[in-house]
């Protein structure tokens, strides 16, 4: 199988090759502490060795487990946030196809016109959920909980209990509720935090409902960490992506935006931007992340990325594999479109990828591209470990932890504060 590539426009030269290179060998020290098994983040790098949480045995315990909601389920609801449900939803709404039960996703809002429409939408449905929380002390999935879990026993009654799966960490509240209730059970892994967790039980069982291939996603994500594991330094696609962006970041770029042209990486997109913003921006640091589905986005904030200020670069997925055809036939209508006669959308498209990533690195924009060769579980499964694994070594140049999120609990002592939560319930 091929591997994913990254390639470096730069009309401009902000970034000069010799200092490229000597920043590269440089931070081959931050690669090396990685390698070596830093004892710095011992208890959050269950997913540097993805044979711990999604080896062999994991995975055939999860589809089997898998298997019997698929068989039942009109309609599977997904309750968490975050890390707890990103890595899922990007797969399944990227990849699902018309089989097995429909996805749908609760407890990442507090949304009560949400919340109202979906229960419409389990009507005469088949219903089974999965909650995935770390600590289950985050309100929108515990209260999504709640809601769910009062419909489930209000329509089957005793029955309820077999239709709700929990994923949590050992010992933790959702624990104990899963034991009091006869709720089945799957574990949060308590040595990795949730924006690292897809390859897992957290990410893998909904995909596995959703009926992903879930092996060839770990095995994905398993040649990839052979791979960064065993390369030339030099050739290492973590490492030159994390000192380009570091190095970028130097120059006064202070946003980096994934831009794709396929929307189905879409929510993705979403997942990378929790992996990035979480783990730097901290102690006054870090990039911005933000993404853009285009072409729809170039007729927005276009014209921004295009003669704005310059603190923007870009980093595009170029995919590689034709995953679809439609052809643009002739029409009766003189509407001033034949050029495009006999054209494939996907071609179409592509011109628009060629021209846009031309257009902005010719007029100084940095830009990054990542050549995916296909859209499907394998080269998921290689990006999530290839960007969790860089974000690793990201932070470390930035001289930050990316393994924790303090800022995100500030908010949260307001919000208690205001809704009148005691110390008790903690
Ligand atoms: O799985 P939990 O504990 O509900 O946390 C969900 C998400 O909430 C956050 O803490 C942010 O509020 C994320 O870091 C995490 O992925």
């Amino acid at each position: 199988m091929e591997n994913i590539d990254l390639v470096y426009l730069d009309k401009m030269e902000h970034i000069k090759k010799n200092e490229f290179d000597k920043t590269l060998l440089d931070n081959q020290k931050y690669l090396k502490n990685i390698m070596e098994n830093s004892i710095q983040y011992q208890d959050s790098l269950g997913w540097l060795d993805i044979s711990e949480w999604a080896g062999e045995t994991a995975i055939s315990n999860i589809m089997e487990k898998a298997e019997r909601v698929r068989r039942n389920a009109d309609v599977f609801v997904l309750v968490g946030v975050g890390g707890s449900n990103q890595a899922a939803r990007a797969v399944i709404k990227a990849l699902q196809n018309d089989n097995g039960p429909e996805i749908l996703y609760a407890g990442n809002n507090i949304s009560a016109h949400y919340v109202r429409q979906l229960l419409k939408k389990l009507k005469d449905k088949s219903v089974y959920i999965n909650v995935i929380a770390k600590n289950f002390e985050t309100l929108e999935p515990g209260i999504g909980f709640r809601v769910l879990r009062e419909y489930l026993e209000g329509r089957y009654g005793e029955e309820a209990n077999k239709r709700i799966t929990l994923t949590g960490t050992r010992g933790s509240r959702l624990d104990e509720i899963a034991r009091d209730n006869g709720y089945d059970f799957l574990t949060f892994p308590d040595n990795i935090g949730g924006r690292y967790s897809v390859l897992s039980d957290v990410g893998l069982f909904p995909m596995a409902v959703a009926g992903i291939d879930i092996k060839l996603l770990a095995q994905g994500a398993k040649d990839m960490q052979s791979y960064l594991h065993e390369c030339d330094p030099k050739e290492n696609i973590a490492l030159r992506y994390a000192t380009y962006r570091n190095l970028l970041l130097e120059k006064g770029y202070d946003i980096e935006m994934m831009a794709f042209f396929e929307p189905q990486l879409h929510y993705f997109s979403k997942w990378w931007i929790q992996l990035f913003a979480e783990s730097e921006g901290k102690d006054n640091k870090g990039i911005y992340p933000v993404s853009v589905n285009y072409s729809e986005d170039l007729h927005s904030v276009g014209q921004y990325v295009q003669d704005g200020q310059k603190i923007i670069f870009e980093t595009f997925i170029d995919v590689i594999e034709q995953n679809e055809s439609l052809i643009l036939t002739k029409d009766h209508v003189d509407d001033k479109f034949d050029y495009l006669n006999d054209k494939d959308f996907w071609d179409i498209n592509k011109a628009a990828f060629e021209a846009t990533i031309y257009a902005h690195s010719d007029s100084g924009i940095p830009c990054l591209k990542i050549t995916l060769p296909s859209l499907n579980e394998y080269y998921f499964g290689k990006m999530f470990y290839m960007f969790e694994f860089a974000c690793y070594v990201s932070g470390s140049i930035l001289g930050v932890n990316p393994f924790d999120q303090p800022g995100v609990e500030n908010y949260k002592g307001y919000m208690f504060n205001k809704l009148g939560r005691s110390d008790e319930s903690k």
